[in-house]
């Protein structure tokens, strides 16, 4: 037998571990802004990006990031099921390591968790994994955090008991990035946290090459990481939308917060996010909204015969799937 062919194993070098970053930050802190920056940059290495995706359904973050041509990075691995500690805590490394056997190694992995996430567990499952001599290791937590509307997440009350999940991505980041600084005054930035970076769109971060503390994340105690009040609606629709009319509803909805459930409780939007087809318009329309700023914004043409398919996804509290399908359908026009 040929001597090169005997043991390949042994020919993997020491360096061959292949780093994890998590990127975690509460509901629309720019997560998916700070991914998108990066695989855009120049960087000659093949990433990975892993998202862990809230009730959503179809993948929409996905649809909305700008490697979506598939060119700026190798692959996509979507855990969905509400939170990867709970759905994959044994599967999810097995997953990655899947994917690396089909697809070749990885310069890097970025797992991007859902904004409701705790992510200590998260990370525990990385670090079991190094002492059984897994492939991946845990590189860092990077937190981003809402420079407009961090203030509010942190002081969310939270029954007895569950740890508001904010204060858990902040208390574990290795490194945290304020972002949205062109949403605050001056005044108003935030001095005393250490360690921070002030970035506008995510952007300006030398991520890649950075390096950080070996801090220890290994604590998995809590078991009601995630918000029990928060739920999620994906609403779908195909044909175009009356975008005007619509906006309208959907401040109603956001701003004046007049819309409620059946209980008659007011639904409490902390999310929204999808794509709209819009009467005379080729191009798909994002729609986002992080508490009551939104944006909307022109993407990618819609192809000749595809169907139009509206869909929107709302995160928050006294979500009422029902009332808000009812409420978008008198806007499709056919
Ligand atoms: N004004 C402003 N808007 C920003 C900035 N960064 C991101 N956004 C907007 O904030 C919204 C949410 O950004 P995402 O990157 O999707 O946030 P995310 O953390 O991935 O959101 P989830 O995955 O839903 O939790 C989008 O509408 C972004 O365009 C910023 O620096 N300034
Ligand atoms: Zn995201």
């Amino acid at each position: 037998m040929d001597e090169e062919e005997a043991c390949p194993e042994l020919v993997e070098d020491d360096g061959s571990k292949i780093p994890v970053t998590i990127i975690t930050g509460y509901l629309g802190a720019g997560k998916t802004t700070l991914l998108n920056y990066i695989l855009n940059e120049q960087h000659n290495r093949r990433i990975a990006v892993i998202m862990n995706e809230f009730g959503q359904g179809d993948s929409i973050e996905k649809s909305m990031s700008v490697g979506q041509s598939g060119e700026l990075f190798e692959e996509w691995l979507e855990l969905r099921n509400g939170c990867l500690c709970c759905s994959v805590k044994d599967s999810g490394v097995k997953a990655i390591e899947n994917l690396m056997e089909k697809k070749g190694k990885f310069d890097y992995i970025l797992l991007e968790t859902t904004g409701l996430a705790d992510p200590g567990p998260i990370a525990s499952i990385f670090w079991l994994d190094s002492e059984l001599g897994s492939e991946i290791y845990l590189d860092g937590i990077v937190t981003l955090i809402d420079g407009k509307n961090c203030l509010r997440s942190l002081g969310e009350e939270r029954p007895k008991g569950i740890i508001n999940e904010c204060v858990r991505q902040i208390a574990l980041a290795d490194l945290l990035i304020v972002n949205k600084t062109d949403l605050i005054e001056e005044d108003e930035s935030m001095n005393s946290f250490a360690n921070i970076i002030a970035t506008k769109r995510s952007s300006g971060l030398e991520i890649l090459s950075s390096r950080w503390s070996d801090k220890d994340t290994t604590s998995t105690s809590i078991s009601n990481h995630l918000e029990q009040n928060v739920s999620t609606a994906l609403i779908e629709f195909e044909g175009n939308i009356d975008l005007e009319p619509l906006e309208t509803w959907l401040q109603d909805l956001l701003w004046e917060k007049n819309i409620k459930n059946k209980n008659n409780e007011v639904m409490e939007i902390l999310r929204c996010k999808g794509q709209l087809s819009s009467r005379g318009c080729d191009k798909r329309i994002l729609f986002q909204a992080v508490y009551e700023l939104y944006d909307k914004v022109e993407t990618t043409e819609w192809l000749e015969n595809e169907r139009r398919i509206n869909k929107l996804v709302f995160i928050g509290r006294n979500v009422d799937h029902a009332i808000l399908a009812e409420g978008i359908q008198q806007f499709i026009l056919n």
